[in-house]
């Protein structure tokens, strides 16, 4: 695992930014695993900024993590919406490149296992971007999933459902479960890059650097996997720095 610690936010998005960047030209074609939050809206203004215009904004496909259940892809606190707006529409990228699972389905396990073939039908994730919850949860995989699930439906713990309210008119509104990738679905992806910022953050990610492999930090399931670089701020990496001191 690389661990790189910039200066700050806009650092962060730029470098992360870049990384995708360099991916997308030097592989032509690629199929990229996307998250959504607070964390990377940054690197989606910088990574617009190195596509815009770009040919290659043609051979890419995207695929999100996860969508809350019950909102439609037009309810402003969808994640489709986050997406259309901070890197479909930016890009003109077309419905049959751009998937994301819906969270509004009849028949939601059907959906969770026709999103995860489809996933496989495009030869799977070749990158793929994770922030992190407080809490250590990658996609909406909470405390205590299983390292091999698949994509599924979850019920969010009171910490996400409270750490996401702020994007809400009232935490009343913030839906209560999700269709997530499973870890198993996330630790497929050839490469991962790992972003987060802030002190709130520091703690799951001295989980991922320095603790065990343990259901109760999902993040630190990443620890198996042979390609991941991690980009912190200083205060996320504030207990990193503070182990390697003493
Ligand atoms: O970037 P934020 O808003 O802190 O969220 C952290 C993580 O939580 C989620 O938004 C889900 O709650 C993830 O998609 C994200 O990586």
């Amino acid at each position: 695992m690389k661990v790189m610690v910039v200066e700050n936010y806009k650092e962060l998005s730029q470098k992360s930014a870049q990384m995708f960047y360099q991916s997308i030209i030097n592989k032509r074609a690629i199929n990229l695993g996307l998250a959504t939050g607070g964390t990377p809206v940054g690197f989606y203004q910088e990574l617009v900024k190195f596509l815009k215009g770009h040919d290659m904004t043609e051979c890419i496909r995207t695929f999100n993590l996860d969508e809350y259940i019950g909102l439609s892809k037009g309810n402003p606190n969808s994640f489709y919406t986050f997406m259309n707006d901070h890197f479909y529409k930016p890009l003109n990228l077309s419905d049959d490149q751009t998937f994301i699972p819906n969270g509004k389905a009849d028949d939601l396990e059907d959906e969770s296992s026709q999103y995860e073939t489809l996933i496989q039908s495009y030869g799977g994730i070749d990158l793929q971007l994770l922030g992190v919850g407080e809490n250590g949860h990658i996609g909406f995989n909470e405390p205590g999933s299983h390292f091999e699930q698949r994509t599924h439906v979850v019920n969010l713990k009171p910490s996400t459902v409270q750490a996401n309210a702020r994007f809400f008119n009232s935490i009343k509104d913030v839906p209560k479960k999700a269709i997530t990738m499973g870890i198993g679905t996330i630790l497929d992806a050839k490469e991962i890059i790992v972003i987060a910022n802030g002190e709130h953050k520091a703690e799951a990610i001295y989980q991922l650097v320095h603790g065990e492999k343990s259901r109760n930090w999902p993040i630190t399931a990443l620890k198996g996997h042979s390609n991941v670089t991690v980009i912190l701020d200083e205060a996320a990496a504030n207990k990193v720095k503070l182990r390697q001191a003493t």
